[in-house]
């Protein structure tokens, strides 16, 4: 069954948030010399909301009445629709809310990176004139499925839509915000300053792959494979999968289909959780000046960094989407899965192509296919080999790299050993601890 939809203009108003302090701070002016123009050329009617503060949008989408809008149209970067996103699965009738209002994006932010997916998969461009070619795919008037993820942390749970990152990406990520104002090139810029200071980090990738897994045993300091078994223990959550599907999941997650019997399993709203205190120590890093000076690689230290106590707690969006696969984070990962503890320059859970318009992370990835792009650069990475891994990214083929392992995974934990990281989720920085996620098939709906 196909996922698009025709959404005619109807009477009722599409919701637009600028972010006026967004990438290089333009987000106020492209909205009043460019998507005002759009708007009035499709004739939508539009409310706008210039957010104040970090939190603005998540607390307005929490109240809005659903029935009076269309759809939310973002001009900024993806840190706001990650509040957007979470600010609706926040709501009681978050299930209604995130079904019922398309997510509109234009770029306004640094990276931009969900426009750049959209529009390479509408066979738009995205480096040159990228905003030009969104209000072109935006005025289109389709709505497509678009796969979130369920992250648990030890701050609480957190709905994601573009990536996790820990190691050398989030670290340039986060440390180049400062660069803001250079726009994409601020990532160049982080990225280097890191490969010269580079840093390893010790941990266990815990992951429900979608296909037989073998270890690479020479370069893991340990590791277990899988393969296929009836009890795994997605069989009770998925349905087959149509064979056409060559990019998806062996069973099933991704599918309309499937999507109907995740949703018929999901359940509204547990009992508040206490938040929790992680224990771990303080975070390291430092701006981008002192990166090399503090950035020699630190020994492997076994103590593991834990929440203390159940991650249940959620000080960040109430948990109401059951996630059948993902355990307590305080309890072990079910025995199915594979573990690989190791030392590592980077891993990065991608479910779209691209992270930026210089960054393709995961070519195969589409919005609706069920399926977390895993991958990993493992600690004994050259510098050059490092460098030549970034610039191969530009178009995607570090995917053929030796120096970087792929994993297919509908599920997965990582839990930090070394201490002072940084971990992304769509590029906002969360506390550093053990996290995990599951991929929630086609949850949401975007603008295409
Ligand atoms: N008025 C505001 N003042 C300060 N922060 C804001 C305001 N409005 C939104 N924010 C916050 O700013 C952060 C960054 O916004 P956004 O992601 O849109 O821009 P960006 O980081 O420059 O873009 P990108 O994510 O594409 O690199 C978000 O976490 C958002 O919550």
């Amino acid at each position: 069954m196909s996922m698009d939809v025709d959404i005619t203009p109807r009477a009722r108003k599409v919701l637009v948030f600028v972010n006026p302090f967004s990438g290089p701070g333009k987000a106020l002016d492209i909205y009043q010399k460019r998507v005002v123009p759009t708007l009035a050329e499709l004739d939508l009617n539009f409310h706008l909301i210039i957010t104040e503060r970090a939190g603005h949008a998540k607390d307005v989408v929490k109240t809005i009445d659903i029935s009076e809008w269309y759809g939310v149209i973002i001009v900024s970067g993806d840190g706001l629709i990650f509040e957007v996103i979470n600010g609706l699965m926040s709501r009681p009738d978050w299930e209604h809310a995130i079904h019922h209002l398309p997510l509109g994006v234009v770029p306004g932010g640094s990276g931009n990176a969900l426009c750049c997916a959209i529009n390479s998969h509408n066979g738009e461009p995205y480096k040159d004139n990228i905003l030009t070619h969104s209000l072109f795919v935006l005025a289109k008037h389709k709505i497509k499925a678009l796969d979130l993820v369920a992250v648990d942390t030890c701050e609480g749970r957190h709905y994601s839509f573009l990536s996790i990152t820990w190691g050398i990406i989030s670290d340039v990520d986060i440390e180049s915000e400062k660069y803001r104002s250079l726009g994409n090139a601020r990532f160049t810029v982080g990225a280097l300053v890191r490969i010269v200071g580079l840093r390893t980090y010790h941990g266990r990738l815990s992951f429900l792959p979608c296909e037989p897994y073998r270890c690479h045993t020479s370069r893991s300091t340990s590791c277990s494979t899988w393969e296929p078994s009836v009890n795994a223990n997605t069989a009770d959550v998925v349905t087959s999968q149509p064979k056409s599907r060559s990019l998806s999941c062996p069973d099933g997650l991704g599918d309309s289909a499937t999507e109907e019997v995740l949703r018929s399993r999901l359940q509204h709203g547990g009992p508040a959780d206490e938040p929790l205190t992680p224990v771990f120590p303080e975070e390291g890093g430092g701006d981008l000046e002192t990166v090399i000076a503090n950035s020699s690689t630190p020994a492997a230290d076994s103590t593991q960094l834990t929440c203390d106590s159940p991650s249940r707690g959620d000080a960040a969006t109430p948990r109401p989407v059951e996630t059948a696969l993902l355990p307590p984070l305080s309890d072990p990962v079910p025995a199915s899965w594979v573990t690989i503890e190791d030392n590592f320059v980077t891993v990065v859970a991608a479910y779209e192509s691209h992270l930026g318009p210089d960054i393709i992370i995961a070519p195969e990835a589409t919005f609706n296919d069920g399926i977390i792009h895993l991958m990993f650069a493992k600690a004994g990475i050259s510098r050059s080999s490092l460098l030549k891994l970034f610039l191969s990214m530009e178009n995607g083929s570090h995917v053929n790299s030796p120096d970087i392992e792929i994993i297919k995974v509908k599920a997965f934990r990582l839990e930090p050993i070394t201490p002072g990281g940084v971990i992304a989720i769509d590029g906002e920085k969360v506390k550093y601890g053990p996290i995990q996620a599951q991929v929630l098939p086609g949850l949401a709906r975007f603008m295409a």
